[in-house]
């Protein structure tokens, strides 16, 4: 099983993507061509690869070697700050998060930056209006409008992972990267969680890349689903097609329900 579509002509794809370490190779010859507005997602053992996989997607790493295309595009060397003018976002972590700014500013900031192409000091102080709207929407959209005027370091743990996600659809992608969104939140706030990735998908039409960890959610609300080991791709396909194939029962399935 593996990905039937073009990498050259899909929403996001990737060709011989490979990422060595000095003799550890964490990307291995990894093809990928996910669909317009499909959510995929990545899943694998602990160092299959899957972070470094984002890492070289985003360009936060230059690949060894290997071609990743948006849109047909060949974007491999476009550095990682070029990246949300292709339409590329990333969720953004909880240490990239302007601590110190109000919700509504963080995300004001990056809808202004990504317009300008330039971080500015004046978008702060008589700049405040500035996109205010904007960021307004975005926060209603995340569920996070109640905390608008809440400084980012005294969020819970969940409200910061939203406000990532605030962050990213700021730059209005049509390619989003979400690693782990659900990582340290409880079954109802990860619920929630997924049912904010599913509105992005459904009702701005994003192309989605998620790694999880957490099965139910990922065989309820993937489109396709791609298997990494050892850094290689082991298998591609919907959830019944992955839930079904022997080689991922055998390599991870199998562990996952053998550690339960
Ligand atoms: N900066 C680095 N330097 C050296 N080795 C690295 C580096 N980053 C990752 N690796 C190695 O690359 C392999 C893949 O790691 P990676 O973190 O991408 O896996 P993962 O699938 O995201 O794992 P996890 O599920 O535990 O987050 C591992 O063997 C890891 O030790």
């Amino acid at each position: 099983m593996s990905d039937d579509a073009d990498p050259r002509s899909a929403a996001l794809g990737t060709e011989g993507l490979s990422k060595h370490f000095g003799g550890i190779v964490a990307v291995d010859e990894v093809d990928l061509a996910v669909e317009s507005g499909e959510l995929r997602a990545i899943i694998g053992p602990n160092g299959a690869g899957k972070t470094t996989l984002f890492n070289v997607v985003t360009h936060a790493l230059a690949p060894t070697s290997g071609s990743v295309y948006l849109d047909g595009e060949d974007v491999t060397d476009v550095p990682q700050e070029r990246r949300p003018h292709l339409g590329l976002a990333r969720s953004f972590q909880s240490n990239e998060l302007f601590a110190e700014l109000s919700v509504l500013e963080n995300v004001r900031v990056i809808a202004q930056t990504a317009a300008d192409g330039t971080f500015s000091f004046s978008l702060l102080g008589d700049g405040r209006a500035v996109r205010a709207d904007e960021a307004r929407d975005i926060l209603a959209r995340v569920g996070l409008s109640e905390h608008a005027e809440t400084e980012a370091k005294n969020l819970s743990h969940g409200d910061q992972r939203r406000l990532g996600i605030a962050m990213a659809i700021a730059t209005e992608p049509s390619v989003l990267l979400l690693d782990e969104p659900t990582s340290g939140m409880g079954p109802g706030e990860s619920r929630e969680t997924v049912e904010l990735v599913q509105s992005l998908q459904d009702d701005l039409g994003l192309t989605v890349l998620m790694i999880e960890h957490d099965m139910e959610i990922v065989l309820s609300v993937s489109d396709r689903i791609t298997v990494l080991n050892r850094g290689s791709v082991l298998a591609t396909g919907t959830p019944d097609e992955i839930q079904g194939d022997d080689d991922v029962q055998d390599a991870y399935l199998g562990g996952v329900r053998e550690e339960l």
